[in-house]
């Protein structure tokens, strides 16, 4: 039997009396491209923070490739295959590109810079501080410390975040292309949809800590529940 690359069983997170995530399961084989996307507050970096190990109090079961990793630290996930990216730019910006991921590498195995650095079109600036790269150059960068251990499965918060709709589709489609070639599952919050629908083989969304609903492109982008849940946001 194949299990999924990535699976969340009934995954929930209080802070306090508030209830942020309630049982919430998700299940994405390997392979795919998934969007994870709701309104603000929905919940979104909650679950990756659970699914990463970066959330302290939690319930449910988070599985990789069938093995449990629930009470693995965020460490041990990451040698596992888990890598996840965070909303800011860059580790260290005054250290050179090529000293970031050669840092990086070190806390992974599989390490590939010269390719990461081309792949991600970065090979240029590989001796420039990372605090002198274009705003756009600095996102690439932080997608390829997040690759660099070429891992299984890719946890990715906003990538595009602050990116010009060309920037955000150009980038999406090279982390399109990159984990397709790689054989890499993602888990990818974002909220600029014309990336989510581009590039996702799956979208899930969230809200209210909720599960709402999980389809295409197509089934979301028409799902009545989905157009309410963002309206009703939009219109509070
Ligand atoms: N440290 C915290 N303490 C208390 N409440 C929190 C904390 N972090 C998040 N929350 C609340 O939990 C809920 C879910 O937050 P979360 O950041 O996961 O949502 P999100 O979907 O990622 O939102 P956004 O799209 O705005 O980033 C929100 O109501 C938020 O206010």
């Amino acid at each position: 039997m194949t299990h999924p690359a990535l699976q969340g069983i009934a995954l929930s997170r209080r802070y306090g009396g508030f209830a942020a995530l309630r049982d919430v399961n998700l299940s994405v084989p390997a392979g795919e491209i998934r969007g994870l996307i709701g309104p603000n507050g929905a919940g979104k970096s909650t679950l990756i923070d659970v699914l990463s190990g970066r959330a302290k109090q939690w319930s449910g079961q988070v599985l990789v490739d069938g093995q449990d990793i629930g009470a693995c630290s965020s460490r041990a996930r990451r040698k596992l295959g888990m890598a996840r990216s965070f909303q800011r730019t860059s580790i260290f910006p005054t250290r050179t590109v090529r000293d970031q991921l050669e840092l990086a590498s070190h806390w992974d195995s599989g390490s590939h810079v010269d390719e990461v650095l081309a792949q991600l079109n970065l090979a240029e600036f590989q001796h420039q501080p990372a605090n002198e790269l274009s705003y756009g150059d600095q996102r690439r960068l932080d997608l390829a410390l997040a690759l660099i251990g070429r891992p299984r499965v890719l946890l990715l918060d906003e990538p595009a975040a602050g990116l010009t709709m060309q920037e955000s589709l150009d980038l999406a489609h090279l982390l399109r292309d990159l984990v397709k070639r790689w054989g890499i599952t993602v888990l990818l919050v974002e909220h600029d949809m014309d990336v989510v629908f581009s590039i996702c083989d799956r979208i899930t969304v969230l809200n209210l800590g909720e599960l709402l609903v999980e389809g295409s492109a197509q089934e979301v982008r028409t799902s009545p529940l989905v157009i309410s849940a963002y309206l009703g946001r939009n219109a509070a």
